[in-house]
């Protein structure tokens, strides 16, 4: 800030003219990650089709962009456990406090301790930013709890809330989880909550970091290896279609614009390939793909099928979502139904190969989705898994005596996996998932970020 000469003692005080206040200067990646929290927590939005919106508006490119990003995603990664921080530093119940303030709070809390960013300029940003918000009469009380936060800082912070707790309350909150996802995690990795849980640890981890983006070289479209030299990136670990991104925009690239390549996890890419790839006996000429939106999966699967003279049907509930089936499918002839899974309209018993991506609490896929960890609970697993069992009963319903269903979901919660399919004919998927390493002892498959660097995607194999 320029500085004015000292005033000599003594001389007469100039009238200077009436000027109005200026403006508060305005740190625009701070505001923009200010408003995405906002949209966030004011409109339930999701800060992936948010921020992008948000970042042109702002005119933010290149590093500010990436500044921006990092504080947006990841407050909202962290929030819960900035909440309980924050908690412990108000002499208020923290409900009472207005919710654009919160959102002040928790993102110079954020800043304090999960960045590099000094202590004196997270809270001074912060109150300038109160005050170019419209929350400028909170910029005494907003500086006052980020001066007791800074006090300490994330190991501490989260060991102070953790005391009393068990190992697994600890690594819940240094790793920004809700404490039921952490059990879900530490469950389907065999790990008690009061025990070492090393593994538990690097699963959540590797959950709290931004995915790698993997792209996907449809078969009879593109080619891997042009598609890794476009993007600059490297072959994928497992999939024979994978590219994996080290930075950039997948839409810059031409194969993704030509749609001759699309963006896919790699788990996704292995699960949509295991069920290409099981042992079948007798005919192999409808593949049906049952709960399909948006069609990533029955993009690869369309690809596959036609060189093996097989006819694959998608189906979706939502019709809005069956148009992004046919959109992802346009290249392939592939017939897209709109319909509830439970109730279709076709033959029971008329298909060969059957793929259930089950609609699920999305657990193996937070990395994706900031906000994700603090809006589900564990209510609403039974209704999923109610459904998830009624439509399993019609994917064995709908084929042939004999064929294959792939169970597949997008998290690794028990509840939705391995009891799902317990008590089922169940295939050794292990077989359908060749060169991967670290996939247990079956018969089922969960793949995790800290072992595969993929979501934590699950795949069970079914013999109808
Ligand atoms: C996990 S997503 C599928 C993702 C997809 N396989 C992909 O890779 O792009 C589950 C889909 O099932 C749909 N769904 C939910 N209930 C359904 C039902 N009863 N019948 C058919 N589809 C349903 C959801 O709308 C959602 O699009």
């Amino acid at each position: 800030m320029a500085s004015r000469p000292p005033r000599r003692p003594g001389s007469p005080r100039r009238a200077r003219p009436a000027q109005p206040p200026r403006p508060a200067p305005v740190d625009r990646p701070r505001l923009t990650a200010y408003q995405l929290l906002r949209a966030v927590a004011a409109e339930d939005a999701y800060a992936n089709l948010a921020l992008p919106t948000l970042l042109r508006e702002h005119g933010l490119t290149g590093r500010d962009a990436a500044f921006a990003t990092e504080l947006g995603y990841g407050t909202v990664r962290a929030a819960g456990t900035l909440d309980e921080v924050l908690a412990a530093c108000i002499d208020r119940p923290p409900a009472d406090v207005q919710p654009e303030v919160r959102d002040l709070l928790r993102l110079g809390a954020y800043q304090l301790l999960r960045t590099r960013i000094p202590a004196h300029a997270a809270v001074a940003t912060t109150v300038e930013l109160s005050r170019a918000t419209g929350n400028g009469r909170a910029a005494g009380f907003l500086n006052a709890v980020l001066r007791k936060v800074s006090a300490s800082d994330w190991d501490g912070w989260t060991a102070r809330l953790a005391q009393g707790g068990t190992a697994l309350r600890r690594i819940a909150l240094h790793t920004a989880h809700p404490y039921w996802i952490a059990a879900a995690f530490a469950a389907a990795l065999g790990e008690q909550p009061d025990g070492e849980l090393d593994e538990t640890r690097r699963a959540l981890e590797a959950d709290d970091l931004r995915p790698q983006t993997h792209l996907v070289a449809w078969p009879g479209r593109a080619d891997r290896d042009e598609l890794v030299t476009e993007s600059g990136g490297s072959p994928g670990r497992y999939s024979p279609y994978a590219v994996r991104m080290d930075g950039g925009d997948p839409a810059a690239l031409s194969a993704v614009r030509e749609r001759r390549a699309g963006v896919q996890d790699e788990g996704s890419q292995l699960c949509a390939l295991a069920l290409a790839n099981a042992a079948l006996d007798g005919r192999d000429e409808r593949w049906l793909d049952l709960c399909a939106g948006p069609g990533g999966k029955t993009a690869l699967l369309a690809a596959l099928a036609g060189p093996r003279n097989a006819h694959l049907t998608a189906n979706e509930l939502h019709p809005h979502r069956a148009e992004l089936v046919r959109a992802s499918t346009a290249h392939w002839d592939v017939e897209v139904l709109t319909g509830d899974a439970r109730e279709l309209p076709t033959p029971d018993g008329g298909y060969d190969r059957v793929l259930l991506d089950a609609p699920c609490t999305g657990l193996g896929a937070l990395r994706r989705r900031p906000e994700a960890r603090w809006r589900r609970g564990p209510q609403d697993v039974p209704e999923l898994t109610a459904l998830q069992r009624d439509l399993l009963a019609a994917a064995l319903r709908l084929t042939r005596p004999g064929g294959v269903v792939a169970y597949v979901t997008c998290s690794p919660h028990l509840a939705e996996t391995s009891e799902i399919v317990a008590g089922h004919d169940l295939l050794d998927a292990r077989a359908a998932f060749p060169g991967v390493d670290h996939l247990g002892d079956g018969p089922t498959v969960q793949l995790w970020p800290h072992r595969h660097g993929t979501d934590a995607m699950f795949c069970a194999l079914l013999r109808a």
